[in-house]
This record gives structure tokens, C-alpha cells and sequence, in this order.
């Protein structure tokens, strides 16, 4: 391919597709990006001087589309149709109807995409919508392969296995023809780049992944330690926050002052409520678990906390657990934290007014660069030509 790539990039949130785009030098751009959520679309503005497309992707028409003629399409769904967590209605979710939409218009399109990038969580590749989605690459003759892949693969202490579906339409083949119409677990033939040296092609939550990780500090904002935050015990006791705290509020000491890490202190209540559920890691842990758009609202299964003291006046005996888990200096990873184990690049930013939690939302909904580069680099390399390999 001559040209540089025409990219659209749908349900683009905070623009993670686009950043892995840059992370893995597709030689191409983004001519446009489509999200409902406004919020999102101030922070994608905010960090690439563009305003995403603003609506519900079910409106679009196959000629609506065919005006960009774009050679590529990245989408990452809703993911709630397919999750555990979720009522798992999966195609009879309204929030799945979208995506499907959008794919049955590529068969009736003047200028239908050559290569198409699907991100979503496990489950969605025993979902129906899945099935749907297999049927319409058949029909218009994409091949296909699918991976499960996390960030620990790749070196990053942080579990967030995901389910990605890389396609193509003939004749452009793959560089490994025979891994296609396989749902893959590793990443060792992915192209590595010179700053990820660390990519081991193991499964997700293989104990020898973690080992070769770099360890979380390396992922912190510094100095880590939690101050003034002993008297930061702010909330209610049903495992939620004070929506009066956000960004202000919370964290502030009673002697009125307000430490950096202050709003991300754990607040003792929520230790005693919900501390026997906690996933807790230190500076030199080599994993922690994968961060959800209720993390900071919740406790429970939405992501980890941080450790700041190992040195504690309790035993960590069953009997005294929570006493010992007190004393650790609990806090919440920051927003930027988080962004930094979703390999975001460091000038990502938030506007100011996107508030404390609506930052975990957007990260939480967002995706690992470190995983969807290589995947891209995958995907678009020497579309047009079968492998030396093979040939
Ligand atoms: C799983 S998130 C994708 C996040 C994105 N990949 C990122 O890096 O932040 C799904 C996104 O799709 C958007 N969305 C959901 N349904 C939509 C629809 N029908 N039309 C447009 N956007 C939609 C949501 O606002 C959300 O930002």
C-alpha cells in the first residue's frame, strides 16, 4: 500500500486505539473517530486537537461511511453485553446493537474497509454477537485470527486479558497464514519493538510471565508514600464514596492539610467493610489486577491497591487481618498510575474539569497500548504480501 492508511476509529473514548496506532508507527491517520460520550470527546480533543465524531453509531449509513473511504476500521464496543459481572444479555443488549449495525453495512458499501480491528473482554468470543460478527466476515470474505492476550505478556505487571479479532479482507492474507481462523493465547510471533523487550509469549497469569514483568514502582508517580493521610478517613459505610468528595474533599486531614496522595488515601471504614475482599500489592509486586471504570467507587473486583508501608504493628494472622491490613497505608493507584499500566504515553492528560472519577471511568473503559500496539504492527504489516515463511 502506497498511501498512507485512511483509519476510522469507532467507540474511541479516550483514543487508546489511536495511541497504540502511534506506539506501533502505522504509517496512517485517523480521519475519524466516533463516540457517544462527551465526556470522552473532551478528552480526546483535549490530547489530539480533534473532536470526535459525536453520536450513536447506529445512525450511520452505509453512505455516511463511504465518504471517508477508509481502508481500516478499530472498534471496541460496550463491553457489558459479554462481561461476568454483567446480566450477560449479550446480542439483546441495546449496547450491542450498534456494532452489529455498523457491520452489516460493509456488505452494501461503494468503499468497504480492507482491515478491521475488534477489541472487547473475554466472553465476548462465546457471545452471539461474536457469532454474528464471524458470519458477516464470512460473507464478505475477511479472514480472520483472534487473540486473548494482557498486558503481563508484554511485561507489564498488570493483568487485563482482553479478546481482540484481527481482520482482513482478501487477498490481503496475514504474515502467519496458518494461525488463521485460530483463537490464540500468545504472543511470541508478534513483532517486537525495541522498547519491549521484555514480550514473552506465555498465557495470561502464567507464573513465569509475572516473573520477567517490571515491577509496579516502576509504574508510580514519586514519591509513592502516602502523607498527611492518617486522618483522611472520609465516606459512607456501603463500600462507596461520598459523591460531596470528589476531588476536593476527600483526602484532607483534619489539621486542613492536603497531602498529593491524600484523596487516594483508603479510607479505614472501607478497610473494615471490605478489606477481606482487597486485592493488595506492593511497590515490588509484578502483578496487580486489571483496573474497571468503578474503581475509587468501589472496592470489590475493580482493581487493585497500593500498599505504601510493609511495616505494620499487627500480625497478619486471620484473627487480626484487618488490623494488619490498616497499618499498610493503603491508597488508590492514581489516574495517572493507572494510565501508566495501560502504557499510555506520558503527555496523555486530563481537562481540568474531567473529575477524579470520571478519570477512572474513561481509563477503565479504556485499553492497554502495550498489548493493541503489536496487534496493529500484526495487523498492517506487509498486508499485500504472503511472508517469506510461507512463501
Ligand atoms: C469500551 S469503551 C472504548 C474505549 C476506547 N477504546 C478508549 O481507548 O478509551 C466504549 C466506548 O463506546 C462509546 N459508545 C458506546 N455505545 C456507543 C454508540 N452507540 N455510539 C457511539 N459511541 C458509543 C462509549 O461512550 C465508550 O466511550
Amino acid at each position: 500500500m502506497d498511501q498512507p492508511w485512511r483509519i476510522l476509529e469507532f467507540y474511541s473514548g479516550v483514543g487508546g486505539m489511536r495511541y497504540s496506532l502511534m506506539k506501533a508507527r502505522i504509517r496512517g491517520e485517523v480521519i475519524e473517530a466516533f463516540d457517544i460520550n462527551d465526556r470522552a470527546n473532551d478528552v480526546y480533543e483535549h490530547n489530539f486537537g480533534h473532536r470526535p465524531f459525536q453520536g450513536n453509531i447506529q445512525i450511520l449509513s452505509a453512505a455516511d461511511l463511504d465518504k471517508y473511504k477508509a481502508h481500516a476500521w478499530l472498534l471496541s464496543p460496550p463491553c457489558q453485553p459479554y462481561t461476568r459481572q454483567g446480566l450477560q444479555k449479550d446480542s439483546a443488549d441495546a449496547r450491542a446493537f450498534s456494532f452489529i449495525k455498523i457491520l452489516e453495512l460493509i456488505p452494501t458499501m461503494q468503499h468497504p474497509p480492507l482491515i478491521l480491528f475488534v477489541e472487547n473482554v473475554v466472553g465476548f468470543e462465546i457471545s452471539d454477537t461474536h457469532k454474528q460478527m464471524l458470519g458477516i466476515f464470512a460473507k464478505i470474505s475477511f479472514v480472520t485470527q483472534e487473540y486473548i492476550l494482557s498486558p503481563v505478556q508484554f511485561g507489564i505487571p498488570y493483568s487485563r486479558p482482553r479478546y481482540f479479532c484481527l481482520a482482513k479482507r482478501k487477498p490481503l492474507c496475514f504474515k502467519i497464514s496458518s494461525l488463521n481462523n485460530q483463537l490464540l493465547h500468545t504472543s511470541s510471533h508478534l513483532v517486537l519493538f525495541e522498547d519491549s523487550k521484555l514480550m514473552v509469549g506465555c498465557p495470561p497469569q502464567h507464573e513465569e510471565c509475572s516473573l520477567s514483568c517490571q515491577p509496579i514502582r516502576n509504574f508510580l508517580e514519586t514519591p509513592f508514600l502516602v502523607t498527611d493521610c492518617a486522618e483522611a478517613c472520609y465516606g459512607t459505610s456501603d463500600g462507596k464514596v461520598k459523591q460531596s468528595d470528589e476531588n476536593n474533599d476527600r483526602g484532607k486531614a483534619s489539621n486542613g492539610n492536603v497531602g498529593f496522595f491524600g484523596k487516594y488515601v483508603v479510607p479505614h471504614y472501607v478497610i473494615e467493610r471490605w478489606g477481606n475482599a482487597m486485592d493488595i500489592v506492593y511497590p515490588d509486586s509484578k502483578r496487580c489486577c486489571c483496573f474497571t471504570k468503578s474503581y475509587y467507587r468501589y472496592v470489590k473486583g475493580t482493581g487493585s491497591l497500593l500498599a505504601t508501608s510493609e511495616v505494620s504493628n499487627c500480625e497478619p494472622t486471620a484473627n487480626n487481618e484487618l488490623c494488619y491490613i490498616k497499618d499498610l497505608g493503603l491508597r488508590y493507584f492514581t489516574p495517572r498510575e493507572v494510565a501508566n499500566l495501560h502504557s499510555f504515553p506520558e503527555d496523555f492528560c486530563f481537562p481540568k474539569h474531567i473529575s477524579i472519577r470520571q478519570q477512572y471511568a474513561l481509563l477503565g473503559n479504556s485499553l492497554s497500548v502495550a498489548v493493541v500496539a503489536p496487534l496493529l504492527q500484526y495487523l498492517f504489516a506487509n498486508p499485500c504480501q504472503q511472508s517469506s515463511e510461507e512463501s
